[in-house]
């Protein structure tokens, strides 16, 4: 049975990333340090599990005795704002970590490693629907870290014939995605609502994302190991929509009458997103599956039943 080892792999996406791999079969072994991964996340998975942090050069020895088939590399810091108030940080967690990731790769001859990049890489887009040979304008620390790796990517392939997916994802939401810290907007509106508090907006609310829910990236995830050649895919549903009018959605679909209001603009912001997922479909055989309104309802469902298990 083949083994794939999941950085991040107790947080987020991580978390229904390790359970799509255990659903189709796969071996599988977490390196996390719960920075903002949480143990609940993979508890009473079939999983080893290996608390490193991936800055830590240790991590590199770490995944030399995991001896992997292949590595998803998911962990990260994962916010904008974030990268922007503390850009050396960034800089230690998504650079330095991930090199001693692919170091640990290499040195293990994986047979494949699986990047998370971001739409954070092209910054204001030119043309929308982005396509992967958009050019890349980071607007932020974190877009310039996550591209960073790319490069390091393509170098070691070059060098050490190391193959790897670069999935560029766009706005991912779902069950899990925390609303502390590094939230991501639809896991902050939902908290909101479940605690009838205002949200407050950032910017005018006319700026647009891309919003791809968890368990179809997951699916994307997974299907990219199976690819023997090396790629760069978004994995997006290609298909935008104002923070305002995703705060409207979110409203019908939990039935909540609560109000909004306006702050100002966050620095590193980008404006519009909305990436083309036609690469993906065709190179790894996905499509994104689970509407808006969907997803959406079972992320705010999700949360319900968490709240209630927590009293
Ligand atoms: C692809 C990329 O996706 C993410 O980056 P992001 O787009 O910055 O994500 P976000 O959910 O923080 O903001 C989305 C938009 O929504 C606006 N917004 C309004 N009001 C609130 C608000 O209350 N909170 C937040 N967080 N955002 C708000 C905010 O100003 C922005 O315009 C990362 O997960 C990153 O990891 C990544 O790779």
């Amino acid at each position: 049975m083949e083994k794939v080892l999941v950085t991040g792999g107790a947080g987020f996406i991580g978390s229904h990333v390790v359970e799509t791999l255990l659903r189709k079969g796969y071996t599988v072994a977490v390196m996390d340090n719960f920075s903002t991964g949480h143990q609940e996340n993979i508890a009473d998975l079939p999983i080893d599990l290996y608390i490193c942090d991936v800055a830590d050069p240790a991590a590199i020895n770490v995944i030399q005795s995991i001896h992997p088939d292949y590595i998803i590399h998911l962990a990260a810091q994962i916010s904008v704002s974030n990268s922007v108030a503390d850009p050396l940080f960034d800089q230690r967690t998504n650079v330095t970590g991930s090199l001693n990731v692919m170091n640990g790769a290499r040195l293990a001859s994986v047979k494949k490693i699986v990047f998370a990049s971001s739409a954070a890489v092209y910054g204001n887009p030119i043309e929308i629907p982005v396509t992967t040979k958009h050019p890349t304008h980071p607007e932020s620390p974190y877009g310039l870290t996550k591209l960073t790796v790319e490069h390091y990517l393509n170098l070691f392939e070059k060098f050490y014939q190391l193959p790897y997916s670069i999935l560029r994802f766009s706005n991912v939401y779902g069950p899990r995605q925390d609303a502390e810290g590094e939230g991501g907007v639809v896991s902050i509106f939902s908290d909101r609502i479940q605690k009838g508090t205002p949200p407050m907006i950032y910017g005018d609310g006319d700026q647009t994302r891309d919003f791809i829910f968890v368990k179809d990236v997951a699916a994307a995830v997974v299907a990219s190991i199976a690819v023997k050649e090396s790629l760069c895919v978004n994995v997006s549903s290609q298909t935008a929509i104002s923070i305002k009018d995703l705060f409207q959605v979110m409203k019908e679909v939990s039935g909540s009458d609560l109000d909004v209001y306006y702050g100002p603009k966050r620095n590193g912001d980008i404006r519009h997103s909305m990436l083309s997922n036609q690469l993906a479909r065709e190179l790894l055989g996905w499509k994104p599956e689970v509407s808006l309104s969907d997803g959406l309802r079972m992320t705010l469902r999700a949360l319900k039943r968490k709240k209630k298990a927590a009293v």
